[in-house]
């Protein structure tokens, strides 16, 4: 009985056919939004505590340096992710994305927030191709929900998107160069992984 239900999950595919939400924003970047999409999220989320290689980051902050707030893991170009059903959802987001991206995923940078501390100031993915180019940034959540926070750099309101556990949350077209993103900090988050797929050239 053990063995059939362990062949069954295997066989299983891994990730939900792709068919996100598009949500247009301003200067011609969107988001793409599609909850509870990867599979085994909740075994994904365990591995990857477990058997990711997580560090810390210092930087320096003016005069001082601080501890960057939360742990990471780059997963650069053909080395073996922590798990199956990631492997299969890069594939899978490649596929559905080629022909307005041109090019796959190849990278997988992920983050640890520990709890509600952790957090990402606003940023946009501007080193490389983000600079000047329109690409994409295809996050895959795990763990407690979080808040992306979104805003126009030229000013103007910010959006927030709930990022809950297998959750796919893709920022597209110009959104690394005219918008900006952060994930804040808030009073009560149990941990959270966060898995960021990237063409060449983006970070
Ligand atoms: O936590 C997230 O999903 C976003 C992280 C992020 O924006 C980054 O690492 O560039
Ligand atoms: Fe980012």
């Amino acid at each position: 009985m053990e063995y059939q239900t362990t062949l069954f999950a295997l066989d299983a595919p891994g990730t939900a056919p792709l068919a996100p939400e598009r949500r247009v924003l301003s200067h011609g970047a969107w988001v793409d939004v599609q909850r509870s999409w990867l599979g085994e999220a909740d075994d994904v989320f365990r591995t990857m505590v477990d058997e990711v290689p997580w560090h810390a980051e210092q930087r320096q902050m003016y005069d001082r340096v601080v501890a960057v707030p939360r742990l990471l893991h780059m997963y650069g170009v053909g080395a073996p992710l922590p798990h199956p059903r990631l492997a299969e959802a890069r594939e899978a987001l490649s596929a559905h994305y080629l022909p307005e991206l041109g090019e796959p995923f190849v990278t997988a940078g992920c983050c640890f927030y520990r709890d509600g501390h952790d957090s990402v100031a606003w940023h946009g993915d501007t080193i490389g191709r983000g600079r000047n180019h329109d690409t994409m940034v295809a996050i895959v959540s795990l763990g407690d929900p979080r808040r992306l926070l979104l805003r126009p750099r030229e000013g103007g309101r910010s959006i927030a998107v709930t990022m809950g556990h297998g959750d796919l949350v893709v920022m597209g077209g110009s959104c690394q160069r005219t918008w900006e993103h952060a994930v804040p900090k808030q009073a009560h988050a149990g941990p959270r992984i966060s898995v960021q797929f990237r063409p060449l050239n983006v970070f």
